[in-house]
């Protein structure tokens, strides 16, 4: 039965509806660090967390068990991604659930700095009442510029407008025809804007381009008077240079909810005039809280129970029918990655993927990680799964090319590995018969048709006639059950390949013997996992 640890508050529904999931267990464990929150991690099979825990590479390295984390709300920046795809886990979010308070925190901060709201209030808790120190200024006519038009950009621009806001807007992800259509001027770059803004708000995650974005310079460019918001991460704004803009006179207020380090309580804007600043808590609403736990728990135990991987930030999104839609060639993926490492054993340095027919119109992103995931399975001491296998080969500098086409070649739906690396390059080619049946359809250049699982021989040799019968007889003495036979060859009396699906592994007498025949030039055996058995995270 899955279980989860809960790491961060969450709010009550989605506590209930983990008491509610069916097949899981859970626990709440809020404020562990270090060794104790990587030690508990252990004992899971999925978490959830808001932004209060860091889940660090050193926490999340060596975790065999645990299989997803859930951020209950949008950033991930506590979360190391490339360490948790390494360890196998997905990580997913809950990405709109707390939009509409987030937005409606930045319209507050920047009215609160508009009308000195908090000082005013301050002063009267001293017992002053001070109406000449707390003149204001009116937002509406006033110019909005919104820096990412993402979900909370868009929405903090739509409520601007209903204060009669002019909104200038940058991301480089938006065209101006669509930021028309939404009311939103479109500038080409964040210094255009500067010069024509009297609040700005900033949207975005904090990324190498966006990590002090405002700073000296900027506030050099900036509308003299200007107010500053940020509710998106901290480090955005460089504070230090909000800090001198605000002792300079150039700005006439900031507004913090986030901050480069939090919990934040020493930040060199706190006590400044003109600032007004909140403990992060743009999403803290009981609307949000209850809608990004939800989510949070809703997306989890689809994954544990079903394997479905939705508003996920490492691997690409794959619901139950899909998985189920793919499973036959999930499978033949999967084993035609075995497959491959074991004909091109030692060095692989090159992966070739070729969907043909109907599977090329597919997922076949998920169906490349199941190949990734045989192909390297054997080889790393780290659990292999869906979720770290490309990345491992990817560390390697092994990039997997990808090509789909729609033309179906002998059968309905085919896929082709080719996999270069200490040898020459080799090629398997399989399908799926009947009902989720693998089957190996092709081997270098030679057509046949063998079952694609449990204990196989391959056997290289010339075609000539009684080979079969040979090794047939050979493994008969020895005892060793053949459960099929196939052959491909190059034409009459050329070279040929033998596949034998045989019951178990032969005695190296058994192999010996074969490869002692004149006319076999090699033969390997090669065990794949029995038919209908597969690694627990392919299902
Ligand atoms: N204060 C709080 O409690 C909360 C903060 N957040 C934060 O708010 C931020 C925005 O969240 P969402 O709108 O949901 O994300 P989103 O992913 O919907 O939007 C982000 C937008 O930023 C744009 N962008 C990326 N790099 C950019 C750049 N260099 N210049 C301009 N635009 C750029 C992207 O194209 C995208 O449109 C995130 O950092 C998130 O973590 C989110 C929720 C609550
Ligand atoms: O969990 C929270 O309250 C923080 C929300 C947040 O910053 C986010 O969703 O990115």
């Amino acid at each position: 039965m899955p279980s989860v640890i809960v790491l961060d508050d969450l709010s009550q529904e989605g506590l209930d509806l983990l008491d509610a999931a069916p097949g899981i267990t859970y626990e709440v464990r809020t404020g562990l660090k270090g060794a104790e929150l990587r030690d508990a991690l252990r004992q899971f099979d999925g978490a959830i967390c808001r932004s209060g825990v860091k889940l660090t590479a050193d926490i999340l390295e060596g975790n065999t068990r645990l299989r997803a984390v859930v951020r209950a709300g949008v950033g991930t920046d506590n979360i190391d991604k490339d360490a948790a795809t390494r360890a196998g886990i997905v990580v997913m979010n809950t990405p709109a659930g707390n939009t509409i308070s987030t937005a409606e925190h930045a319209i507050a901060l920047m009215l609160a700095l508009s009308r000195n709201i908090a000082p005013a209030y301050q002063s009267l808790v001293e017992g002053r009442w001070d109406r000449k120190k707390f003149m204001g200024a009116q937002v509406a006519g006033k110019t909005l510029g919104v820096v990412g038009l993402g979900r909370i950009g868009l929405a903090v621009a739509s409520r601007a407008h209903g204060l009669e806001m002019n909104v200038l807007g940058y991301d480089p992800f938006m065209t101006a025809e669509q930021a028309g259509k939404l009311g939103i001027e479109l500038l080409p770059s964040v210094a255009d804007m500067l010069p024509r803004v009297d609040y700005l708000t900033v949207h975005t995650p904090l990324t190498e381009e966006t990590k002090n974005l405002i700073s000296d310079a900027q506030i050099e460019q900036i509308k003299p008077g200007a107010r500053l918001i940020n509710a998106a991460r901290g480090g955005i704004y460089d504070e230090a240079a909000l800090a001198a803009g605000l002792k300079s006179g150039k700005l006439a207020g900031v507004a913090l909810d986030v901050y480069p380090e939090e919990p934040c309580t020493d930040s060199p804007l706190f006590g400044m005039e003109g600032v007004c600043c909140t403990p992060h808590l743009g999403a803290s609403t009981e609307e949000a809280q209850t809608q990004v736990a939800v989510e949070a728990v809703e997306l989890l135990s689809a994954y544990l129970n079903t394997g479905a991987i939705r508003c996920a930030v490492n691997v690409p999104a794959v619901d139950p029918k899909t998985l189920e839609s793919l499973r036959g060639y999930l499978d033949v993926a999967y084993r035609l990655g075995r497959l491959a490492a074991n004909l091109q054993p030692g060095s692989v340095n090159s992966c070739r993927l070729t969907y043909r027919g109907e599977i090329a119109d597919r997922e076949t992103k998920v169906l490349t990680a199941a190949f990734a995931a045989g192909l390297v399975e054997g080889a790393m001491a780290e659990e292999v799964n869906l979720v770290n296998a490309e990345l491992m080969l990817r560390e390697r500098g092994i990039d997997i090319v990808e090509e789909c086409r729609g033309d179906m070649g002998a059968f309905r739906s085919s896929m082709t590995v080719e996999v270069g690396g200490g040898g020459p390059t080799r090629r398997v080619s399989g399908t799926v018969f009947g009902h989720n049946m693998p089957r190996l359809v092709s081997i270098d250049d030679y057509r046949l048709e063998a079952f694609l699982d449990g204990c196989m021989l391959f056997f290289s040799h010339k075609d000539v006639p009684g080979i079969i019968g040979k090794v047939g007889t050979l493994f008969g003495e020895h005892g060793v059950n053949i459960a099929q036979m196939a052959v491909g060859r190059s034409g009459p009396g050329g070279t040929a390949i033998g596949v034998l699906n045989i019951d178990g592994e032969p005695p190296a007498a058994a192999l010996e013997a074969v490869r002692a025949l004149d006319a076999i030039s090699s033969a390997t055996v090669i065990s794949l996992p029995a038919a209908g058995h597969l690694p627990p995270w392919l299902g």
